[in-house]
């Protein structure tokens, strides 16, 4: 709301002082005295006089009355129109699609001067002809803009959602699918109305808009052009005037999109503190190679904002590997999102730091972030078949992936594709790596993932759950390879898993999440001995071992928007008592590790006794 305010106050400045015009003591704008004419700047005359003699104060404000009015006017003619053609087209297609894209077609076929003289000829030059005439040229642009915008809302989750329930295509259109793209069709207006004043003064210039004497910025051009040579400054006042509204207005549609769209919102906001931050906070002293501080997102529902990761805090040290655990809903897979800058468009970063390297990752420009991903930082995800491109050959893939960040040839870069194939395991390398994806089994297909992951020697591989889809057997495989690969390079690890019998097997430390919150992290040798949070147990007890039947944890993970009040995992928790429901307990150091359980004491004695 504070972005609105100085555009805000500007622009009503501009339209109040046109207003005001009759109450202001100004003298006559089409009294002429030619005895004065193009005399500067004096005392009665503060800005000179026009050709005719005319106070040019006097018939600028005046003037920015019927400039003003034809902008603001056409524009919103056009945008209300457009928008609700644009809306009905895109929503209801069929024949409401026909008749609002074609119609459109036919206006843009005209030449807008064309156009301009066939209207002005029907029905003579004048302030309303002209806004008739800016309305239908400006008219298409709203359309096409809202027609495409809806189009793509149509297709989202949300939307589908909002039918589920039951509401009917007018709400739907104008609660659910208008605040969407209302982002577009308001920078769309900004133009319009930019467009607008520039449009007035060259057609009233051309005697096809404003008729004389009546002043408007565009007359006021026009007479001042003529005396160009004599009297420079006639030219400044109309043009500074038509600069200011113009910039105001852009500045106000631009902080208007803001406002409606949180999320182009955050994404200035992140950029803005990215400017100043450097400055202002330095990066933690620590020898990790990431370290995520209080990391909290937010996703825009049509249940409202959800924080389905709330104050994640963690550190991966060099040559370290952590597991991010939970089951699935926990927020593991947004943590890591978040980090890599890949959230889902809805999703935003509300809060937190993720250093690497003495950058925060969180505050990075697109680019900067483009350069680290796939180079110092690399991510294998869980479904190789849809993560690799059906119609490249997989070495390609690989050569690809090197080509992106360094500057060798592309038959350097297939023999280094070969030698990484050779390196996860392929056999027949040269081969192989001419296979496409389909050809491929689901084992070997992660295997190229890995060998695209760790083509730039990265610092840190982020893996989300990279073996959920294949056997057992190859799943080993598949974590013998990380391991070694860690061990070989030096490279961090953070492995995202719901499968805790998988983190005992490589992970150093690790990070148990619940519903958005760590509940609980540390070494992983010490947390498997003695988990202290009651969650960390139930997921260790769901684990089969031996002979031992699991036991399975009752209940779901709440989702983000229907949380519990105080702990998250109290109404699924055994030892759950009334304090758990009053508040959230703090992540505390415990036992060298970080506990969240209101009944610490409880599970410590617990845990000492068993
Ligand atoms: N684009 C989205 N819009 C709305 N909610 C989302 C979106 N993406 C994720 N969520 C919600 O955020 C929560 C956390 O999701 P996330 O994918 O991080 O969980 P996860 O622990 O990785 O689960 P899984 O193991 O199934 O991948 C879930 O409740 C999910 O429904």
């Amino acid at each position: 709301m504070r972005r609105l305010a100085v555009p805000g106050a500007l622009v009503a400045a501009i339209v109040l002082i046109a207003l005001a015009a009759p109450l202001l003591d100004l003298p006559d704008p089409v009294r002429q005295d030619v005895a004065r004419r193009l005399s500067g700047p004096g005392p009665g005359s503060p800005l000179g006089r026009d050709e005719f003699g005319r106070d040019v104060l006097s018939r600028l404000i005046w003037g920015a009355r019927a400039s003003l009015t034809v902008a603001f006017a056409s524009a919103g003619i056009a945008c209300a129109l457009g928008t609700l053609l644009g809306l009905l087209g895109g929503w209801f297609r069929g024949l409401g699609e026909l008749l609002a894209l074609r119609s459109m077609d036919i206006v843009l076929c005209f030449p807008p001067i064309l156009l301009a003289l066939l209207v002005v000829t029907l029905l003579g030059p004048g302030t309303a002809t002209l806004i008739l005439v800016l309305s239908i040229l400006f008219l298409p642009g709203f359309v096409r803009v809202t027609y495409a915008e809806v189009l793509s809302a149509r297709s989202h989750d949300y939307v589908e959602a909002v039918r589920a329930l039951g509401a009917g295509p007018l709400r739907i259109l104008l609660v659910t699918v208008l605040p969407n793209v209302a982002g577009p069709i308001l920078v769309q207006l900004s133009l319009a109305v930019a467009a607008a004043v520039v449009l007035e003064s060259g057609l009233s210039f051309l005697g096809l808009g404003v008729v004389p004497p009546e002043p408007s910025w565009g007359l006021m051009i026009r007479g001042a052009r003529a005396t160009m040579a004599q009297a420079p400054l006639l030219l400044l006042w109309p043009c500074a005037a038509l600069t200011v509204t113009i910039l105001a207005m852009n500045l106000l549609c631009d902080a208007l999109r803001d406002w409606v769209d949180p999320r182009t919102a955050a994404a200035v906001r992140l950029r803005a503190i990215d400017r100043v931050l450097p400055g202002l906070l330095p990066p933690p002293r620590s020898d990790a190679v990431l370290k995520v501080e209080g990391l909290t997102v937010e996703i825009d529902t049509p249940a409202g904002v959800i924080r389905p990761v709330e104050d994640v805090s963690l550190a991966v040290g060099p040559g370290e590997t952590v597991a991010i655990v939970g089951e699935s809903g926990s927020g593991k897979s947004l943590t890591a999102a978040a980090v890599m800058g890949l959230l889902p468009p809805a999703a935003r970063v509300a809060a937190g730091a993720a250093w690497f390297d003495g950058v925060d990752l969180l505050r990075l420009h697109e680019t900067a972030l483009r350069q680290l991903r796939g180079n110092a930082i690399a991510m294998v995800f869980q479904d190789p078949m849809s993560s690799l491109n059906p119609v490249h050959r997989t070495g390609d893939q690989v050569a690809e992936a090197i080509l992106a960040h360094r500057p060798i040839t592309a038959a350097a870069a297939r023999r280094e594709a070969v030698a990484l194939f050779r390196r996860v395991g392929i056999a027949d390398p040269e081969r192989r790596s001419r296979a496409f994806p389909h050809e491929m089994s689901g084992g070997m297909r992660q295997r190229v993932m890995i060998a695209i992951a760790i083509a730039n020697k990265p610092r840190l591989l982020i893996a989300d759950e990279p073996t959920t889809a294949l056997d057992v057997t190859v799943q080993a495989q598949i974590l013998d390879l990380l391991a070694d690969l860690r061990r070989e390079t030096g490279m961090a690890v953070v492995f995202i898993t719901h499968n805790l019998g998988l983190v005992a097997e490589i992970a150093d430390r690790v990070v148990v999440m619940y519903a958005g919150q760590v509940v609980e992290q540390g070494d992983t040798a010490s947390v498997f001995a003695r988990p202290l949070h009651p969650y960390t147990r139930a997921l260790l007890a769901a684990v089969p071992e031996g002979e031992a039947k699991p036991e399975a944890i009752p209940g779901t993970v709440p989702p983000p928007h229907a949380l519990p009040p105080g702990c998250r995992f109290a109404p699924r928790c055994p030892h759950a008592a009334p304090a758990c429901a009053a508040g959230v307990a703090p992540l505390a150091p415990q036992e060298g590790r970080h506990v969240r359980c209101v009944r610490l004491d409880v599970m410590r004695g617990e845990t000492a006794s068993a």
